[in-house]
Parts: structure tokens; C-alpha cells; sequence
């Protein structure tokens, strides 16, 4: 298993944990079921910890039952308040093909498109499910933006949240309700791709160099899905 020298230190404290027991529970295996072990790890999409190249992250497809997963839903759609962004882009307003909201403590204002937001504050549901994905994570998370994906048309195009404001290793762990849609992942010297459906209650943690090796996307689709509501977590320095 290969960790860069760099992440080493800044693994949280879950991921040392599973690297532990990882590592533990691998030593009674003969060959042969150590091997179908590998397999499964090396699907991105099987439940844990996957260590890729240049960074690491930890995926849990039903995190949250499923009938948590629909209460969840319904309660963000009806009580976050969705807004339509939009940026200039030669001379024009164009809007982003989603609808999205900033909520956190005060202060953890962020800046993108040359726009500073800032948070409503946590709702119930935030600091529920802020509550239950923080051990993992090993961080205690000051901030959310919610990106509400109303049709396949709806998407977030490749980019990093390698932003200032997450300082230099940031842990963000991104939570699903509703359709599931492809994220995607590209290193930015290979183009290597690795996609992982994110399901109904799913958990994603991203962590420390991942954000500067690899970009991230949710593509647009022509197969016919329902509304998404994508969750993500971070810690903002300020
Ligand atoms: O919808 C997603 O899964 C990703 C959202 C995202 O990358 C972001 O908000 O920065
Ligand atoms: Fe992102």
C-alpha cells in the first residue's frame, strides 16, 4: 500500500484506523482470498477506504438508510433556501446549471466567481447530518454548500475545491439524497478516471492531496433522473 510521505501526516484520525485494521485483518488471508479482496477494494465504488494514486478517499454507498435518506430529502428540499447563481462570462450572465446554497457558522463567508457568500445558519438537518459524518471524518465541519440537481441537465462542470479558504489539506465529505448520478475523477497529469455512483444516502470523504492531484465532476445525462441534492461539508479557516 503506497501513502505519500506528505498525506501520511495529515491522514485524519478514521483513516489511520482503517489503515490499521486494513492492514490486521489482511494477515490471516491466504493468497487467494487476499487477492478477492483486492478486487473488491480496487472497485471504486465497494464500501471503505480507497487509496489511489496521489491521494485517498473513503466511500460509504448507504451510509444512510434509506428511509432516513428519503426524510432527508424531502425536509432539505422544502426548507433550504435554493438559489440560482449565475457568472459573468463575456458580458454575459449565464447561470449555473444547478441550484445551490451556503449555510454554516457565522464568518465561514467563501468566495467563487468573484462573489463572496455569505452562510444562512445551520438548519436541524445540517447539524444532524453534520453530527453523523464528523467522527469519520475525523474534523468537525463548519460549513455546507448544497447543490440541488434538478434534471440530468443539471451538473457541475470539472473542477478542485482547492480553494484559500480550506486551507492546505481540506477534508470534504460530500453526502447524497435523491437520483443517483456519476462523479467523476480525473488526475490532472495522467487524465486516469475513476467514477463512483453516488447513491441515496451515500457518504464521500475527499481528503488532503486529492483535491491538488485530481479534478471532479458530475456530468450532464440524457437518461431520464429525478431531482439530486448534493451535501458538501468543509472546513473553512477563518
Ligand atoms: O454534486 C456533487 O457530487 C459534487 C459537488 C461539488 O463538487 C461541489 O459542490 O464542489
Ligand atoms: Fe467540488
Amino acid at each position: 500500500m503506497h501513502i505519500e510521505r506528505e498525506m501520511r501526516w495529515h491522514l485524519p484520525f478514521y483513516f489511520r484506523q482503517v489503515l490499521r485494521a486494513s492492514l490486521t485483518i489482511s494477515l490471516p488471508l491466504t493468497m487467494s482470498q487476499l487477492n478477492l479482496f483486492e478486487n473488491a477494494a480496487n472497485h471504486p465504488a465497494s464500501p471503505g477506504l480507497h487509496t489511489i494514486r496521489d491521494g485517498a478517499y473513503y466511500f460509504q454507498p448507504d451510509f444512510f438508510t434509506k428511509d432516513e435518506s428519503d426524510v432527508f430529502f424531502t425536509s432539505l428540499k422544502e426548507h433550504i433556501q435554493w438559489k440560482q447563481e449565475s457568472m459573468q462570462r463575456y458580458g454575459k450572465q449565464v447561470n449555473f446549471p444547478r441550484l445551490s446554497a451556503w449555510y454554516g457558522e457565522k464568518g465561514t463567508t467563501y468566495t467563487f466567481s468573484g462573489v463572496t457568500h455569505h452562510p444562512h445558519p445551520w438548519t436541524a438537518d445540517l447539524t444532524d447530518i453534520n453530527k453523523r459524518i464528523s467522527p469519520l471524518a475525523g474534523v468537525v465541519f463548519n460549513s455546507v454548500l448544497l447543490n440541488l440537481y434538478r434534471d440530468g441537465n443539471d451538473s457541475i462542470a470539472w473542477h478542485t475545491d482547492a480553494e484559500p479558504e480550506l486551507g492546505p489539506h481540506p477534508v470534504i465529505a460530500s453526502v447524497n439524497f435523491g437520483a443517483t448520478r456519476k462523479f467523476q475523477l480525473r488526475h490532472v497529469q495522467t487524465k486516469e478516471k475513476i467514477e463512483i455512483p453516488l447513491t441515496h444516502g451515500s457518504l464521500l470523504i475527499m481528503q488532503g492531496a486529492l483535491q491538488y492531484h485530481w479534478q471532479h465532476q458530475v456530468p450532464k445525462t440524457s437518461k431520464p433522473v429525478k431531482e439530486r441534492i448534493n451535501l458538501t461539508f468543509r472546513v473553512i479557516k477563518y
